[in-house]
């Protein structure tokens, strides 16, 4: 599907026909990410390659959407995670719905907030972003809404009338496309227990150097008093992979200051390092534990955040030592207008 998006990406740019792009999924999801037991299986047969092949192909579509001379525009209808931001939320219009459940839940998997997440987690009001990619929160319309994640909140019951209205607009002027979606959104209210309402503790805690010190900050902030928020985050990040926190930590930091191009080049090397395994197999325990055996209760390893030291970090930023592994080489994009880079 990867394969198929990208062709159809490139043909899209140089179709002169081809106004603007709506993206959307068939059935409950628009989609949970890439094939997760696809990946666990290359590993565990020995093929660190395969694996780590399959994000060469997924974030060159990802830079091709980031960099896309039309407008995509891209409804999300239902679950958006992993894989599936990596496909929308790079493009110009992201619109939410009363179905729509985002999460980047990578450090439950072993792994990290992939796809040129450093980039658009980075670019989240506050340490907003550092708290969805580390926890791996999940986030419903309202909340993408009203962090940036999503442009619009349409009801999905308007959903036909809306693409109609984009079909006749057949437009690449951003402007018009936006109006067009405007005549359809509204904004929707945060539930009471948002996260959305707690940046300030977000930001009070999620902005710490280090992994240890925004864990010690969030129980220091329970240690006052009884909330619920505030356990389910403690936990969401105590259960996740130690290794897998460490380097998303890193990787959303450096984010805040790259391009998107940069970001997914780093993030590529963080990803052959993680298929390999040299420092930690817990990509392919993770697989395990959350979507094969589903037994949720993945063995880490290393298993403490403390055992981890700042050179074993550093290797998931270095260069792969494997005279026949490159770097990944994004395509030369010309032509595309100075809005079609930053849209976050
Ligand atoms: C919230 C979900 C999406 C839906 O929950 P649910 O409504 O309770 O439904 P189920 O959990 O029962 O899911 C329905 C079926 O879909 C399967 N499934 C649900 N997501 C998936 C899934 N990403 N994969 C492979 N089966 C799945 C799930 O295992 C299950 O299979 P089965 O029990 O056989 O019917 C839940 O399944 C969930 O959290 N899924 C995991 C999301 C996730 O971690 N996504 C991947 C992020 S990482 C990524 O995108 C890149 C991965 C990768 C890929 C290849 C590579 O070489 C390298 C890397």
């Amino acid at each position: 599907m990867v394969v198929r998006l990208l062709e159809l990406f490139l043909a899209c740019a140089e179709d002169s026909s081809v106004k603007l792009i709506i993206l959307k999924g068939k059935g409950r999801a628009f989609c949970a990410g890439g094939d997760v037991s696809a990946a666990a299986h290359d590993i565990n047969q020995g093929n660190w390659k395969a694996a780590a092949n399959y994000f060469r192909k997924e974030f060159t579509m990802n830079y091709v959407v980031a960099t896309h001379s039309k407008p995509q525009v891209s409804i999300l209808n239902g679950i958006v995670m992993g894989g599936g931001a990596g496909a929308s939320i790079h493009g110009r219009f992201r619109v939410a719905t009363e179905n729509s459940l985002f999460a980047m839940p990578e450090t439950a998997l072993g792994l990290f907030p992939d796809i040129g997440a450093s980039y658009f987690l980075s670019r989240l009001p506050g340490f907003f972003g550092e708290y969805v990619g580390l926890a791996g929160a999940r986030l419903d319309g309202a909340e993408m809404l009203a962090c940036g994640l999503a442009t619009h909140f349409v009801h999905s019951e308007k959903l036909p009338l809306l693409e109609e209205a984009l079909v006749k607009a057949d437009s690449s002027d951003p402007a018009v496309i936006s109006s067009t979606i405007d005549e359809f959104s509204l904004t929707p209210n945060l539930k009471k227990n948002s996260a959305c309402h707690r940046l300030n503790i977000i930001n009070k805690c999620f902005s710490r150097r280090t992994i240890e010190e925004i864990i010690m900050a969030l129980e220091r902030e329970a240690a006052d008093r009884k909330d619920d928020w505030l356990s389910s985050t403690i936990q969401s990040l105590k259960k996740a992979s130690p290794t897998s926190l460490k380097i998303s930590l890193r990787s959303i930091r450096e984010g805040r200051l790259q391009g998107i191009g940069k970001c997914l080049v780093r993030e590529f090397r963080m990803v052959s390092h993680v298929s390999r395994g040299e420092v930690s197999k817990d990509f392919v325990e993770g697989c395990r534990a959350i979507l094969l055996d589903k037994d949720r209760n993945p063995k880490w390893n290393p298993s403490n955040i403390e055992s981890i030291s700042d050179e074993m970090v550093d290797l998931y930023f270095s260069k792969v030592n494997d005279d026949d592994w490159e770097d990944l080489k994004l395509p030369a994009r010309s032509n595309f207008p100075s809005y079609a880079i930053a849209k976050l």
